[in-house]
């Protein structure tokens, strides 16, 4: 399962941020070169988890991009981007992200009260992200109806599930400068 995802995983070379092991991959990072068919297996594993019962998907800029995309081309669904620039525009909402190696501000636009969304994104690390995102969009009036991230590395998500959050994850992967180790797939028996 999610056997493209697996083998370029384990070709993911490995820089230092700071004090932080930070691994290069194509859904992370959209470099060397983000394949096609890695794009089309993932969002179909998205369907699978999710169905296709919401509104609209709602993703962070910059590397939810390609995934809202590859998604929304499959279901017809509209896609709101979380920017890290200010628009200004009515009802925009601003919130502070910190992760393992940054911190700064998002901005949520193009979101209504009562909408239903899914909320995709490329990795949970610290879960300083999703921490912040997902009460705002829940203060905004919006029904999440399912999150769902790619990529798994570090205590995020089980952060995420003490708040109450479901956080659902395509593969745990462990980091350290030796490079990725797979820890788990989603639908697999480890
Ligand atoms: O769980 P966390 O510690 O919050 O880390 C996860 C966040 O880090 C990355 O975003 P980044 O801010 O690096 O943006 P990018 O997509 O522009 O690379 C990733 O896309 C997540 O949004
Ligand atoms: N690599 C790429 N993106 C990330 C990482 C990482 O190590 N941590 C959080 N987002």
């Amino acid at each position: 399962m999610l056997e493209v995802l697996q083998e370029s995983l384990r070709k993911a070379p490995i820089v230092i941020r700071g004090e932080y092991p930070y691994f290069i991959h194509p859904i992370s990072d959209g470099v060397p070169s983000l394949e096609p068919e890695l794009l089309d297996e993932i969002a179909d594993h998205m369907i699978d988890i999710a169905g296709t019962d919401y509104d609209r998907i709602v993703s962070i800029e910059a590397m939810g991009i390609p995934l809202a995309t590859a998604l929304s081309m499959k279901t017809g669904k509209p896609m709101s981007i979380v920017r890290k620039r200010q628009y200004g525009l009515k009802g925009e909402v601003v919130l502070s992200q910190s992760t393992g190696y940054s911190k700064g501000e998002l901005y949520i636009n193009g979101v209504s009260k009562g909408e239903t969304v899914l909320v995709v994104d490329d990795v949970i690390s610290t879960g300083g992200t999703l921490k912040a995102l997902l009460p705002a969009l829940e203060n905004m009036g919006a029904n999440i109806c399912n999150v769902i991230v790619v990529i798994s590395r570090g205590d995020g998500a089980a952060k995420m599930s003490d708040m109450g959050y479901n956080v659902n994850t395509l593969v745990k992967i462990d980091v350290d400068m030796n490079g990725v180790s797979i820890l788990e797939v989603a639908g697999e028996q480890q």
